[in-house]
This record gives C-alpha cells, structure tokens and sequence, in this order.
C-alpha cells in the first residue's frame, strides 16, 4: 500500500515538465493532455491527498484544524509509536511537553475494518523571495493526509471531525489555563496589541476546601457539571450553552474563592472584567467578542460598577452637573463609564453570547439589594448564591484544611459561639492558621474561641448600646408629642 503512495509522489514530481508543455503544445492540445494525465494519474494512484497547513486565512493565523491534528497525533499512542521521527515543544498555551510527529515523517493511524490512512508532517518555504518578519514563520508547516478514494465519504464525513474534536480535547486537557484581565482601551491597537492581558491562572481554591454547608455545595458542583456536560442538551433546546452565577454576601465569605474553585472544576480559563475600565457598550462588546469558550466571565462587585444601581444613578446625575473645579470647556462626563445596563443586559443575553458557548458568567456584589431586578432575573443570572457568615459545618472544612482534625473537644463550644456569633470564613480562617511552627491544633481553637467570645461581648455591648439609643429617642418623641 505505501508502495502506491510512493508512486504517487513519484508522479507528481513529473510537473516539472509542465512547463515545457506549455511551451511547445499549443493551448487545445495542453487542456486535453492535463485531463488525460489527471484520469491516467488516478487510474494508477487511487489515493486522495488532503494538505492542512499550519497558517491559513488572510491575518494568516495558526489554524486550529492543524492545531488539532497536533494534538491528536500526539494522543494517539498507536499511531505514535510508529513515528521514527518525534519533536517535543511546550505550545503557546499548553503547560506540559507535547511530544508528536516529527517534520518529514510519516505515520498511519489504523481504523477499525482495516482501514488506513497515512499523516504526513512536513514543511516547504514559499517559491517567491518576500522578507517577512522573523525566520521561522518562513517555513509552512502542515499535515497532509492520504487515503484511499473508495473512504473519501467517512474521511469527510466521520474520520475528519473526530480528529478535529479529539484533538481540541486533547489540546484543552494539555491547556495552561489562564487568567485573563481587560487592558485600557488606549492599549488595544498597534503591534501585538490586545484587549485582554493574560497570566497563567493557579489559584489553589477548591471545593473540598471552600467552607459552606456541603448540601449547598454539592448542589451548586452537581449544577456545574451538569451544565458543562449538557452541550447537546443546550442545542437541542435551542439556548445559548452559557449560565449565570451571582454569588451576593458580605466581605471575606468566600466568593473570590468560589470562583477559583468552579474554574479549577471544570478546567476553564477565567475572564476578570473590569467594567470601570470600559469606555462604552462598543468597548463591552469587542470584550465579549475576544473572549474563548470554557470560561467564566467574572464582573466582581457588579454593585460599584458605574450605572447599574440606583445609587450610582444618583451618582451620575451628579457627574453630569458641570464641576466648578474643573477648567471651563472640560466635559467631566467624559471620565465616566458609558456602559449601560442595557449594555450590560445585552452583554449577558443571547445576542453577542450567540459568537459562541460554554461560558459561564458570575457577578458578585456585597450588596444584593442594590442591584437591579433585570440584572440578575432568572435566565440571566439562572443561580443565586448566598454566601454566608461561617455555620459550624463550614468551620470543620476550615478545621480539616487548616489544622487537619476531623474531631476535637473545642468543637461543641465552636458549635455554641458560632450559633450566636456572626464570623465570616476568612476570619475564621485567620484565627486557625498557625502563626508559629510551634502552634498546634490546641492552640488555634482556642484563639478562635477567645475571638468568638470577645466577638459575642461586642456584639451584645452595640445591641445594648442600640436599644438605649432607640428608647432615648423613644422618649424625645413622646415627650415633644
Ligand atoms: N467559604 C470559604 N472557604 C474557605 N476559605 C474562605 C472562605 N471564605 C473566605 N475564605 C478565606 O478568606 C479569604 C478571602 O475570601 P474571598 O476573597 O473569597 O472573599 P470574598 O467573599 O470574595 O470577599 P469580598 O466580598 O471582599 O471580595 C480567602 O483567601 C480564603 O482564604
Ligand atoms: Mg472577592
């Protein structure tokens, strides 16, 4: 079989006679030998030869179809072990050595029935003498794929698109997942400008560690493997493969870490937008745009964000007045951000979420009563997620993490304050977090005992405190009643 292929290259490296042809038969007698070669040529070489380079496109881009085939090549150990040449790189967003098929080597990937078809991976440089920037971007790159006429059909049709869709699986579980933040605008053109800056993302958060009532946590994992897992689903019911989190509670109850933890879950990149740093809904748009799938879009503190809540409508009335401190001419109203809920809103919705799926998008806010009912009705932000001040089964995930006890005779008196006292995770944390190697266990619950009861003292002085006041001013107004 590799014989025939051999002869097909063979015959393919006669078209240096084209020329000569072109020279000496006229323009009739030229387009009748073309189409006799081509049938004699298939009549010997029954083979169909499929070429994917690695730049495509006008921007000449790195394909991802060759991407893929990459990746699939290198997760295919069958198909591997029969390489005599081998290349390992470490690819632009990948965080482990990709070991594939070597430059002018061939390899046959063996399907079931007994069918073969054979990759290629080789190179050429471009006939025409143009200088392009950089050496290596000279040289084309690509796969060409070989296999016989008669499974043209399940190539296409079969063959083909499991390679594209292992590949890209294979690509994303080699992925260096990444935490992307938006630049200024001002930074968005010129040479290798971006919108998004991006940092490997490796925040240790996970769901074993996050503290919070574990039926509550066990809902929200179920959830988001459910969603991750539904793509048929989702198309077959014809919505956009995306959903939204608000995760609404006061400073330091784990909402940050939350995020961190569904991002290592479902293995996907995380987009921190920071919305005070957008211009306008354009900008907001192009954002949305540049983002990839299996990622979530994180809008922290969505209640400071200019133009979303009642108080900062009231906020921007005022910036709207002319400011007497500012030089006559100078329009204030400038500095401020443009983006609208509606932006917002249509940020969220199906119409610029259509460009692609498998993203989640999550809003925290400190202050879930601020917010606007359209912004987080069902649909939009489909889950809602208290996170709260630390109950005692959340204290054991902090007791296990920190101190690694399961059990321990200051617990029900853990138990007790915590029913009585309001504390939020991180403080909790902070007092069990060994300050010296010669802390133990003993040693940190009983400094969150001390703290949880001068926390209970405090809190029952300002409740005494409260209710003088309120009978104080009780009295002033029967009095002046
Ligand atoms: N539920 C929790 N489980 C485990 N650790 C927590 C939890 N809540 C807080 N922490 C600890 O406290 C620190 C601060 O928490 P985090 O940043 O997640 O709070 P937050 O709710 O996002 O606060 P903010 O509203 O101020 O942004 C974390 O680094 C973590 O160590
Ligand atoms: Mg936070």
């Amino acid at each position: 079989m590799e014989s025939w292929i051999g002869l097909g290259s063979a015959l393919g490296s006669l078209a240096f006679l084209y020329p000569m042809v072109q020279m000496y038969f006229p323009q009739q007698l030229q387009s009748y030998l073309a189409e006799y070669t081509n049938k004699l040529f298939c009549y010997f070489y029954p083979y169909i030869q499929l070429t994917i380079p690695e730049y495509s496109g006008e921007q000449m881009s790195r394909s991802d179809a060759y991407a893929n085939v990459e990746s699939y090549l290198a997760a295919s150990p069958s198909v591997l072990r029969r390489a005599r040449k081998l290349k390992a790189d470490i690819g632009p967003n990948s965080k482990k050595l990709l070991i594939t098929v070597g430059e002018h080597d061939e390899v046959v990937d063996e399907l079931a029935g007994g069918m073969k078809v054979w990759w290629l991976s080789s190179k050429e440089w471009p006939s025409s003498q143009t200088i392009t920037w950089g050496g290596a971007e000279d040289e084309r790159r690509y796969y060409r794929l070989t296999f016989h006429r008669r499974h043209r059909e399940f190539v296409y049709g079969s063959y083909l698109p499991r390679v594209q869709e292992e590949g890209r699986a294979a690509a994303v579980k080699n992925r260096q997942r990444r935490l992307f933040t938006n630049n200024p605008s001002d930074n968005w053109y010129g040479y290798r400008r971006s919108v998004w800056s991006h940092m490997p993302f490796e925040h240790p958060s996970r769901f074993d560690t996050l503290a919070m009532d574990p039926v509550k946590k066990q809902e929200i994992v179920d959830d988001l493997i459910q969603f991750r897992d539904s793509k048929e689903y989702y198309a077959e019911i014809g919505k956009v493969w995306k959903r939204g989190y608000l995760l609404f509670g006061p400073p330091g109850t784990g909402k940050s870490s939350m995020i961190a933890a569904m991002a290592n879950l479902l293995d996907y990149d995380v987009y921190d937008l920071e919305l005070t740093a957008i211009k306008n809904n354009t900008e907001l748009r192009k954002l949305f745009i540049e983002t990839t799938g299996k990622s979530i879009i994180v809008i922290e503190d969505i209640d400071c964000s200019l133009d979303l809540t009642g108080k900062r409508n009231k906020e921007k009335k005022k910036d709207d007045e002319p400011n007497k401190n500012m030089p006559p001419g100078t329009n204030n109203k400038e500095e401020s951000s443009k983006v609208t809920l509606s932006g917002l809103l249509n940020f969220i919705d199906g119409l610029w979420s259509a460009c692609g799926g498998e993203r989640i998008i999550v809003f925290t806010t400190n202050h879930v009563e601020k917010l606007d009912k359209a912004l987080i009705r069902r649909g939009r932000m489909d889950k809602h997620i208290e996170m709260s001040y630390c109950g005692f089964e959340a204290f054991k995930v902090l007791a296990k993490n920190y101190l690694r006890v399961d059990n321990h005779h200051r617990f029900d008196e853990v138990r007790q304050l915590l029913e009585e006292v309001r504390m939020t995770p991180a403080d909790v944390a902070e007092n069990l977090m060994p300050k010296s190697a010669g802390e133990d266990a003993d040693t940190c619950l009983e400094r969150l005992v001390e703290e949880l009861k001068k926390a209970k003292e405090e809190a029952m002085t300002a409740a005494a405190a409260a209710a003088a006041a309120e009978a104080v001013s009780k009295d002033g107004a029967v009095g002046s009643g």
